[in-house]
């Protein structure tokens, strides 16, 4: 489906390391980013569900196959870049490419490891990357904002909403606030809005690298960035790239007796990819047979045909009705036949919303 979650942050903050750890723990191919010369890595990361297993199990499948997520390591941050300085202008341009950010931010201590402004400072060094996006998004809309108010003075509707619209963002900005922050009054506003494809506007996953040994609890400095995420409407998550690197290194057997040791549940590369599927408001239905059991993503809001076509474009030309069983009736009930026995499984139309974790059978008519 082609969403994408793009790494950034200073250099040296552990952008690489995390990257390659998502790209080999899901053996992915990286494919080269086919839109600029710096050419930043992208790879499709499995995104983890544990009721794909579950459903697998019950449907007795011979293959599982888990949606992907792309993410991309978009290198070359430098100070002015929105000024178009070394990197600059390609760097913003791949970041306008991708549907969500995930900014990395070094939260460990480590002497050998120099950082770029000799101190280790999350905070400061996240307000150098948004200042960055914040002063491109200021620009742009410093020419656009007067522009639509102009063409909504000759009576052009739809530019009178863009002018309002984004002459909140413009105000927030001049503020020194993200875009994010601006409230759409209707759909309408909020289309628009979508449309400006504001840098700032994109959601926000901060990724606080830790040491080793705070993997499970995180420090100060992690905090700090948890309350800015907050006070952004962005999210956080704590991680230690480190782990990371080393946990994908190890046979996969030996994995879930480490991170025990290190008083983890699960990855932390497993709640990024979850973080970021979340961040960009994607939902996961199934389906289930003895040949395989998969999971599809589709966007909050999508009707049955919509997501019929996420399997195949023929499937939503020709949807007829899609066979929906809740995955906790699945599960609970223990498969299709039972749930149909059950009468849970319903007989879904063209106007159904599909929910998070239906467990479907397209009906249609080519
Ligand atoms: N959580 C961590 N604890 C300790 N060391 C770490 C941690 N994360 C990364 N490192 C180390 O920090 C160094 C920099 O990491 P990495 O190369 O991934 O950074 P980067 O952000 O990709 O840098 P650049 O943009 O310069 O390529 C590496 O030596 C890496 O092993």
């Amino acid at each position: 489906m082609g969403f994408r979650c793009g790494i950034v942050g200073l250099p040296n903050v552990g952008k690489s390391t995390l990257f390659n750890a998502l790209t080999e723990t899901q053996a992915a191919q990286a494919a080269n980013y086919p839109f600029c010369t710096i050419e930043p890595n992208v790879g499709q990361v499995a995104v983890p569900d544990e009721r794909l297993d579950r459903i697998a199990a019950i449907a007795k499948s011979a293959k599982v196959v888990p949606t992907q997520l792309a993410f991309v390591d978009i290198a070359g941050l430098v100070k002015g870049a929105s000024k178009g300085e070394g990197l600059g202008n390609q760097f913003l341009g791949n970041i306008r490419e991708v549907d969500a950010i995930v900014h990395v931010l070094r939260c460990f201590e480590d002497d050998d490891i120099q950082h770029v402004a000799n101190k280790v400072d999350p905070i400061a060094d996240a307000e150098v990357v948004e200042t960055e996006l914040m002063l491109a998004d200021l620009e742009s809309l410093e020419k656009r904002v007067p522009a639509a108010a102009k063409r909504a003075t000759g009576g052009d509707k739809e530019a009178k909403i863009t002018a309002s619209v984004l002459g909140q963002a413009l105000e927030l900005l001049r503020e020194g606030k993200p875009a994010r922050l601006t409230e759409p009054k209707d759909e309408e506003e909020a289309r628009l809005f979508r449309q400006a494809q504001l840098l700032t506007a994109k959601p926000v996953l901060y990724v606080c690298n830790v040491a080793e040994d705070e993997a499970a609890t995180g420090n100060a400095l992690s905090e700090a960035v948890f309350a800015r995420a907050k006070a952004e409407g962005a999210q956080a998550a704590v991680v230690s790239a480190a782990i990371e690197a080393e946990l994908v290194a190890m046979p996969a057997e030996d994995r879930a007796e480490y991170l025990e040791s290190l008083g983890l549940e699960e990855s932390g590369l497993a709640r990024v990819i979850r973080a970021g599927y979340t961040l960009l408001g994607l939902k996961t239905f199934f389906t289930a047979g003895p040949k395989e059991a998969r999971a599809w993503t589709f966007p909050q809001g999508a009707k049955a045909p919509q997501a019929a076509g996420e399997i195949h474009t023929d499937f939503e030309k020709g949807f007829i009705r899609a066979e929906t069983i809740a995955y906790e009736d699945y599960v609970t009930l223990g498969g299709e036949a039972a749930a149909r026995d059950a009468g849970k499984l319903r007989q879904e139309g063209k106007e159904y919303l599909v929910q998070d974790g239906d467990v479907m059978l397209f009906k249609f008519n080519v």
